[in-house]
């Protein structure tokens, strides 16, 4: 339904130059304590506050990125949600929460945005900490509804009947399978007043898929609908004119008009009462509508047409994303600030077109991220051999098994931190039937401003857990393209690939590729147990320090290196390439040194330290695991959070001089760290987090 554009009426009018939480005090936001003071705006007041609101989004997500496309979208929706209902006691909970800047403008946190997804400054998602209005702080996409599943029965054993619990869900989120386990639920719940807001852009990033999608498409592009719907609208004298009582009975009239025209067999097939849909941009109608909704005192889904970037025209004509979660761009004309510079993303992107070039068994899976995860390129020269499941990583991983057990090799790529949402379909749809599935993770380690969500730091230590499954972690644009391949040859076991987000660094390259140890040649299955030495020590000290680096900590470490060798130590830096399993040909480098010292980018209670320090546990050589804290870790920059957690080349040559001199001698076997899964690696003797050795800034 084309919706009247904002920018007729609030159109933006961004200001250039620095931006300043001064913009909080002026106009109508500065008068804005909180929701209560929404209530007593008139019509134009409200349509005025749109447009400063708008105009606040760009200014302060243009300084350093953010959702920008999804609160555009969501500014009168929130508006008339924090008009008809009481937050905090009515619950509002954000599926996703990327949606919720507005929600953060209204509840009295505007001057915060100066410092937008900064450390220590406003989170990019709801937080239980900055206000009571926030409930939700995971970022995973269709959990809402369980959240508002829940807190309505909490509500009704409480005997709270005066509270609605309201979840606003996006279209792509419905997608997930989870939203719809909770509406089976919610549906059930006639007694519990739950108000479902459907928040339908008809995108995730691109348009959002399915049949689903498809049918609530139709409901915006139906032949005269829209004019049916404006001609009755326009029958309907405003509230002001006729007052509220009449204006509610004309307005059930309309809807019934349109519910008998477009009945919405989705919904009120499963037994839930249906409003919509509903212009989401027009305050009124929201309001009306929701407060029927609030009104009905038991299960109701409202379903809003919104447009994702309303308003600002460079989001509402980027046909990709609609600037879902653009980076720093200048905001008169929506262009990046600074050009990107190579990404992992693109190196794999262009690989694997390669990979579809030369075998037309590769397909590739995405869930609703084709564009951040590089399949764009992919899905416009193979279209026959792209799927986008939708925000359903579950679905992705087993329709994978599907797509293998069927003769192709699939490709699913997700970001590290979504794959959780899949671990049993990799474990049991995967790996018991040894199939030939390769998940590429994005995003992998820390990602920064998105916070404890989005930190990939979980994979590895799923992946160690599954019986098979091989995990390689590229250093390079070379590594990627080498594992790439590699693991495309593999036909019997999922394979996993991971790296974190941003630019590729320098080429790091090997000095020599190790096969075999003593123990004679290791079998090395299309380089899958082949080892790469990074660097290696003078002669005589061989033996001193075998530094295992994993994946993209290649660089970093080769730097250390060379500072160790500075204090007469010497450090064989290793890149193990296929990390898990441990490759056998790395025991067997590890034989004979004095220390190991294992660096990752991933959490470290089962991570590749746990798994080497398992794998030498027979032997006399001390192992010490420098890794992330199994802890939540904050939003930061990527480039931060390594910095406040040590891992950089000067405290990682520091722990290992520490670590070399106290516990080299250390009795046979044992790990030089508690490996505890609780135990933070870094409060060790030399240890990184907390306590910085002596001299550290
Ligand atoms: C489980 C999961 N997978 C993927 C994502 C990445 N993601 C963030 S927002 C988004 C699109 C959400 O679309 P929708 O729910 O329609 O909200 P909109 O952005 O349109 O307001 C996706 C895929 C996520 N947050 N969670
Ligand atoms: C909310 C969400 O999950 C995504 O929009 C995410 O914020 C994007 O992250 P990148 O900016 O790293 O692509
Ligand atoms: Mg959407």
């Amino acid at each position: 339904m084309p919706h009247r554009r904002a920018t007729d009426s609030t159109g933006i009018r961004p200001r250039t130059g620095r931006t300043s939480g001064q913009d909080a005090r002026s106009g109508l936001l500065g008068r804005l304590r909180g929701p209560a003071d929404l209530k007593t705006l008139g019509p134009d007041e409200l349509s005025a506050l749109a447009g400063e609101i708008r105009e606040f989004l760009v200014q302060h997500t243009s300084a350093r990125g953010g959702h920008l496309g999804p609160n555009l979208g969501v500014v009168e929706l929130t508006l008339a949600l924090h008009r008809v209902f009481d937050s905090p006691a009515d619950p509002i909970v954000f599926d996703t929460g990327h949606q919720a800047y507005v929600h953060k403008i209204l509840t009295g946190r505007a001057a915060g945005f100066d410092r937008l997804r900064t450390r220590g400054g406003l989170s990019g998602y709801p937080s239980r900490a900055e206000s009571e209005h926030d409930w939700v702080e995971n970022s995973h996409a269709s959990t809402s509804l369980s959240y508002a599943d829940g807190l309505a029965k909490a509500f009704q054993v409480r005997g709270e009947s005066d509270r609605t619990v309201v979840a606003v869900i996006g279209d792509g989120a419905l997608t997930g399978g989870m939203a719809w386990e909770a509406l089976n639920n919610i549906a059930a719940g006639s007694g519990r007043p739950l108000v479902v807001v459907l928040n339908d852009n008809g995108r995730s990033y691109a348009p959002t898929i399915g049949g689903m999608a498809q049918r609530m498409a139709a409901l915006r592009l139906r032949p005269g609908y829209e004019r049916m719907l404006g001609q009755v609208k326009s029958t309907l004298p405003r509230a002001p004119v006729v007052g509220r009582p009449l204006y509610g009975a004309l307005h059930a009239v309309k809807t019934a008009v349109k519910d008998w025209l477009l009945p919405p067999a989705m919904f009120s097939d499963l037994g839930l009462k249906y409003l919509g849909p509903i212009d989401g941009h027009d305050v009124e109608e929201l309001e009306s509508a929701l407060s029927r909704a609030k009104g009905f005192r038991g299960p109701v889904l409202v379903h809003c047409l919104t447009r994702k970037g309303q308003g600002y025209p460079p989001a509402e004509n980027d046909d990709a994303e609609q600037m879902h979660s653009p980076p720093a761009f200048d905001p008169v004309t929506g262009r990046p600030k600074v050009t990107p510079s190579t990404s992992w993303t693109s190196v794999f992107s262009r690989e694997l077109l390669r990979a579809g070039a030369e075998r037309d068994d590769v397909v590739a899976v995405t869930a609703a991220m084709s564009g951040p995860t590089g399949l764009d390129a992919f899905a416009a020269a193979f279209p026959d051999r792209f799927y986008d499941v939708g925000i359903a990583e579950q679905h992705a991983v087993t329709s994978a098994a599907g797509l293998a057990m069927g003769g192709l090799h699939p490709v699913v790529a997700v970001y590290a931190t979504f794959l959780n949402r899949a671990f049993d379909q990799l474990l049991m749809d995967c790996a018991l039937h040894r199939l030939g599935v390769t998940v590429v993770l994005d995003r992998a380690g820390i990602t920064g401003e998105d916070g404890p969500s989005h930190h990939g730091m979980w994979d590895m230590s799923l992946a160690a857990l599954v019986p098979g499954l091989c995990l390689a972690a590229p250093r390079d644009a070379v590594t990627l393209s080498e594992e790439l391949f590699e693991a495309l040859a593999v036909g019997d076991a999922p394979t996993v690939l991971r790296y974190p987000k941003g630019a590729v660094p320098q080429e790091v390259p090997a000095l020599r590729r190790v096969t075999s140890g003593d123990g004679g040649p290791v079998p090395v299955e299309g380089g899958r147990g082949a080892v790469d030495v990074l660097a290696q020590p003078r002669a005589g000290h061989e033996n001193d320090v075998l530094l295992v680096a994993v994946g993209a900590f290649g660089g970093m470490a080769v730097e250390a290196a060379s500072r160790l060798a500075d204090q007469g130590i010497g450090v064989t830096v290793v890149d193990p390439r296929w990390a898990l399993p441990v490759p056998p040909v790395l025991v067997d480098l590890a034989a004979g040194h004095r220390l190991v010292v294992t660096v990752e980018d991933g959490g470290r209670s089962g991570g590749v330290g746990a798994a080497v320090v398992d794998a030498l546990a027979g032997t006399d050589v001390p192992v010490q695991v420098v890794a992330l804290p199994q802890r939540f870790l904050e939003s930061a920059s990527r480039a931060e959070l390594l910095i406040e957690l040590g891992l950089t080349a000067q405290v990682l040559a520091r722990t290992v001089t520490e670590t070399f001199a106290d516990r080299a001698g250390r009795r046979s076997g044992e790990a030089a760290t508690p490996a505890g899964p609780d135990a933070d690696p870094f409060d060790t003797p030399g240890g990184l987090s907390g306590r910085r050795p002596a001299g550290e800034a």
